[in-house]
């Protein structure tokens, strides 16, 4: 490993441990992202599929506005809706997919966190659905509650009509059936007037299907967001497998499927064809596939004894004094439940409130929570305001906070995706130059995983010492 520079990091008017930066160069980037894999099967001979992939490795200026690629496919109220928010030029994914998904391709779109994938399917979807039609047309399906309600709240933004709008015929209703809700309001409202678009996770979507309240014949696009996440949770995967064969064909609707992280993609793309999730025309739209992470995200280390974590992650808060950060904690195991241990997030959240002294609110977000709690705090972060959020991978995935400037890793993520997820969490604001930043506390022993990170991803990270 060679050390090329080292400097002080410009921490003049702050009382706290000033760091220095070491510069690490990464000599052994590799651009083979690689960790997991969708299904388990020998390669047959006949395994060979038509790869059909878009991939971009510069960032080109978009020369039309959103508006304009929309025109003609997106009805004008929703464009206007568009506009009024403040979605006016299109990002590089938008510029790149919309073309493809307006043509009516199957899609595979991969890329980056925080580069407005979402819009991308919302107004594919808004160009396909049909209002005068009483029936369920287009599902969006997400890996967990929080992702859902963050999507249903866009989409129900773009549905609304701007003020000046006449209010035509029927609107479109959108449906949020997500894991914590009431399934019984949820069966009563399918029963008396099917809503235009269902935004679902993947187990109350199933539920409701298993008990016929619900068919997929009349979707016309199936979304899978965090398509990845899904495929690899051992409680998810078969049910989503079902719903892309059993209860509805590849030959009836347009499949779209989005992540910024889709591990050993071709094999994933053949898949897709083998198995008949997509058509066998699919387009993987590949964004930036050389460098995975936003480039404006500066990665940092900082190794210390397990013993002086906690102290060595109030040194660097008060010294970054970030706008907002989250800080990742390691899900608690089986075994220290069992041994009635307080979990980790718990020990790191009760610290901060003991021992930070700044203005930042501490808020609390992990799985074994119920779902009202983690809503109330996610509906806390989102007041705005600076906030110090202590959080499991549940908030890995997905949620968008803007305004989000630094991420700490206090403990070192599972795997390189789940670092790629945590970082994406700050630099989620398409044209803007706001530097942020990730850190990650580790122990001497975890340099090396680190250092693979850095290699499957293509990263630098520089240390800091104290
Ligand atoms: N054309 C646009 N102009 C301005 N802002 C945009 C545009 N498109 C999306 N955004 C904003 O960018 C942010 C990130 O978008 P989004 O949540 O869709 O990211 P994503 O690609 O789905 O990320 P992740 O992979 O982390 O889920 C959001 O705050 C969204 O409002």
């Amino acid at each position: 490993m060679d050390t090329h520079a080292v400097f002080s990091l410009s921490l003049s008017n702050l009382p706290f441990p000033k760091f220095r930066v070491i510069r690490h160069h990464n000599k052994h980037a590799s651009s083979s992202y690689s960790s997991s894999s969708y299904i388990h099967h020998s390669r047959s001979k006949h395994s060979v599929v038509n790869l059909n992939r878009v991939s971009s490795f510069t960032t080109p200026k978009a020369l039309l506005s959103l508006k304009e690629i929309c025109e003609g496919h997106v009805p004008n109220h929703v464009l206007r809706r568009m506009e009024d928010v403040g979605y006016v030029m299109p990002t590089d994914v938008q510029t790149q997919a919309l073309p493809s998904l307006f043509s009516g391709r199957d899609c595979i779109i991969h890329a980056q966190t925080g580069s407005g994938k979402t819009l991308t399917y919302l107004l594919l979807i808004f160009s396909i659905i049909n209002t005068t039609k009483s029936s369920v047309q287009a599902l969006v399906l997400v890996p967990t509650r929080e992702l859902g309600i963050q999507v249903t709240k866009v989409a129900r933004m773009l549905a609304s009509k701007p003020s000046g709008v006449e209010e035509d015929q029927k609107s479109c209703t959108i449906m949020a059936l997500l894991d914590g809700g009431t399934l019984k309001r949820h069966k009563s409202w399918l029963k008396a007037e099917p809503p235009t678009i269902v935004i679902a996770t993947v187990a109350s979507l199933s539920q409701m299907l298993e008990r016929q309240f619900f068919m997929l014949q009349s979707v016309r696009v199936l979304v899978v967001d965090e398509v990845d996440f899904i495929f690899n949770s051992s409680k998810q995967t078969s049910s989503l497998r079902k719903l892309l064969n059993s209860y509805s064909s590849c030959n009836n609707r347009q499949t779209v499927f989005a992540s910024a992280s889709i591990p050993q993609h071709r094999r994933f793309v053949h898949d897709c064809v083998q198995q008949k999730w997509t058509k066998s025309d699919v387009v993987h739209i590949h964004v930036s596939p050389v460098e995975p992470m936003p480039s404006r995200l500066c990665h940092r280390f900082i190794i210390c004894d397990t013993k002086r974590k906690l102290e060595t992650l109030l040194s660097l808060i008060q010294s970054d004094a970030p706008e907002s950060g989250i800080i990742f904690v390691g899900e608690q195991s089986e075994k220290s439940k069992k041994a009635g241990n307080s979990p980790s997030t718990s020990l790191v959240s009760d610290f901060l409130k003991a021992s930070y002294q700044g203005s930042l609110d501490i808020f609390l977000l992990e799985d074994d929570m119920n779902f009202n709690s983690r809503a109330a705090s996610l509906l806390e972060v989102r007041k705005g305001g600076g906030y110090l959020l202590v959080a499991t991978d549940i908030a890995a995935r997905g949620v968008d906070l803007p305004e989000m400037s630094h991420i700490y890793n206090f403990d070192l993520p599972r795997t390189a995706t789940d670092y790629l997820h945590r970082a994406g969490r700050t630099c989620r604001k398409p044209f803007s130059d706001m530097k942020c930043s990730v850190t990650t506390i580790i122990v001497p022993e975890e340099r090396f995983v680190l250092q693979k990170y850095e290699n499957e991803l293509m990263f630098n990270c520089e240390e800091l010492i104290p």
